[in-house]
Order: structure tokens, then C-alpha cells, then sequence
């Protein structure tokens, strides 16, 4: 399973990622999903570089001309909430795409914030059978969030190829999707690859809480 860091090599990516990580930069919720958004549109953009294409002739006003075009179905799967300014980065490049989300979401338990459970409680998705699904949320902490909704997702079809697309992942939520995801189609896109989780399972050294930073803290 190929997995791409971006961060692993220099690009002006890194200074939207600077943004969203700095506490003095990154409670601008505008800025933030801006730069989400951006990220998601670079990624788009290196993604489409792996896929199948056609050649089509093309008319001009002065002649007819061959273009290559990308030639699979996107269905692009986004995990609310935090996923949204993602979401629409990456669709603002595969305009065509067909879209899906899923709520899966983080419950505390009594006991404090070390112990949840992931719930998903909705599923809005076209069929996946044999198209190229990319799987988008910025935070892939401990992996199980992403896992639980391609679960979900398989009862939609099965996808020809996977591509998890995500801005912060941890070290181990990388090892943990290369267990739990078909290894001959999955391809892990992040931006950055961090090496810790907090006793909260929150990525240090990480960005904090996406959700609340794009939205606003939820009760
Ligand atoms: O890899 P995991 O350990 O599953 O954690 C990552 C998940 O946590 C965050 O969502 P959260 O549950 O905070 O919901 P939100 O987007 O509504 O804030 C994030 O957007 C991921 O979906
Ligand atoms: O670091 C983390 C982990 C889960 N969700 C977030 O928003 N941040
Ligand atoms: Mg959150």
C-alpha cells in the first residue's frame, strides 16, 4: 500500500499546514477552513495524477485537438463534521464527482474524555460499485473513524480503487489502515505525518480539535 507524505518534501502546501497548526493563526475559522480547503485542492490534484485517462478531440474556434481527460468515477466520502471544508476543497478539482457523507463521531463515555466509542448514525451515499472512492477527513487519529465508515460504506458496493485523503494522521492510524484496508487498492494520501497520540487519542504534536476550529466548539 503506497502511502504519500507531503510533507516529506518542500511546497507551499506547507505553509497552509503552518496555519491551521499555529494557535495564533489558526482560530481565524474563516482562514482555517480556507486552508483546509486549499489542502484538499492540492490533494485533488496530486490524486489525479495516478488515475486511468482518454484521449478525446476536442474542437477549438481554430482546429480540433487530442485531450487527455481523467477517465474513473469519483464518489468522494466525506466523514462529518470536520471533513466538510475538505470535502469541498477536493470537489472544487473533481467537479464531477458523485458525493457521499457519513456522521461517525466521537461519544465520550462518563468516565471523561479517554474513552469513547465511534457512532455513525448517517449515511448519505450513491453507489461506490466499481468506482474510485476517496475517503476524506482531515484527522485520522486512531484510524478508527475512517475504518467504521468504509465498513458503512460497503453497503454501497465495492469500490474498483480506495484513496484515504487526510491533512494530520498519526503514525499509528497509517499503520493501523494499512491493516484494516485492501492492500492491491488503497492508496494514503496526509499532508503530514505525525508521530504521537495524546492520552485523549487526540494527534500530537497535531492541530487540536478540526471540528471546533472549522465550526465552533459542540456541546
Ligand atoms: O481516527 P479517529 O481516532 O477515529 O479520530 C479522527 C476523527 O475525529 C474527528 O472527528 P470528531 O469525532 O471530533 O467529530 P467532529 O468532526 O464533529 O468534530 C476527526 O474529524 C475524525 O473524524
Ligand atoms: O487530534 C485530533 C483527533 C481527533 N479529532 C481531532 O479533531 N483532532
Ligand atoms: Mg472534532
Amino acid at each position: 500500500m503506497e502511502v504519500y507524505n507531503f510533507s516529506d518534501s518542500n511546497s507551499l502546501l506547507n505553509s497552509f499546514i503552518r496555519e491551521i497548526r499555529d494557535i495564533t493563526i489558526q482560530n481565524d475559522r474563516l482562514r482555517f477552513r480556507r486552508n483546509i480547503e486549499r489542502i484538499g485542492e492540492i490533494m485533488a490534484y496530486e490524486i489525479s495524477k495516478g488515475f486511468q485517462y482518454k484521449k478525446i478531440e476536442v474542437n477549438t474556434p481554430l482546429d480540433v485537438v487530442e485531450v487527455s481527460i481523467p477517465d474513473e468515477d469519483v464518489v468522494i466520502a466525506t466523514i462529518l463534521r470536520a471533513g466538510l471544508p475538505f470535502h469541498h476543497g477536493i470537489l472544487n478539482y473533481f467537479d464531477g464527482a458523485e458525493n457521499a457523507f457519513v456522521s461517525a463521531y466521537r461519544k465520550y463515555k462518563e468516565t471523561g474524555h479517554q474513552s469513547f466509542d465511534i457512532h455513525i448514525e448517517y449515511i448519505a451515499s450513491p453507489s461506490i460499485e466499481g468506482k474510485t472512492l476517496i475517503l476524506a477527513d482531515p484527522m485520522l487519529a486512531t484510524g478508527s473513524s475512517m475504518d467504521l465508515t468504509y465498513r458503512a460504506l460497503l453497503t454501497k458496493g465495492t469500490p474498483a480503487q480506495i484513496h484515504i485523503a487526510t491533512i494530520i494522521a498519526s503514525r499509528q492510524a497509517i499503520d493501523y489502515c494499512k491493516a484494516n484496508f485492501p492492500e492491491d487498492k488503497t492508496t494514503i494520501w496526509a499532508a503530514a505525518i505525525d508521530p504521537d497520540l495524546n492520552e485523549s487519542s487526540y494527534i500530537v504534536p497535531g492541530i487540536g480539535d478540526a471540528g471546533d476550529l472549522a465550526y465552533g466548539q459542540k456541546i
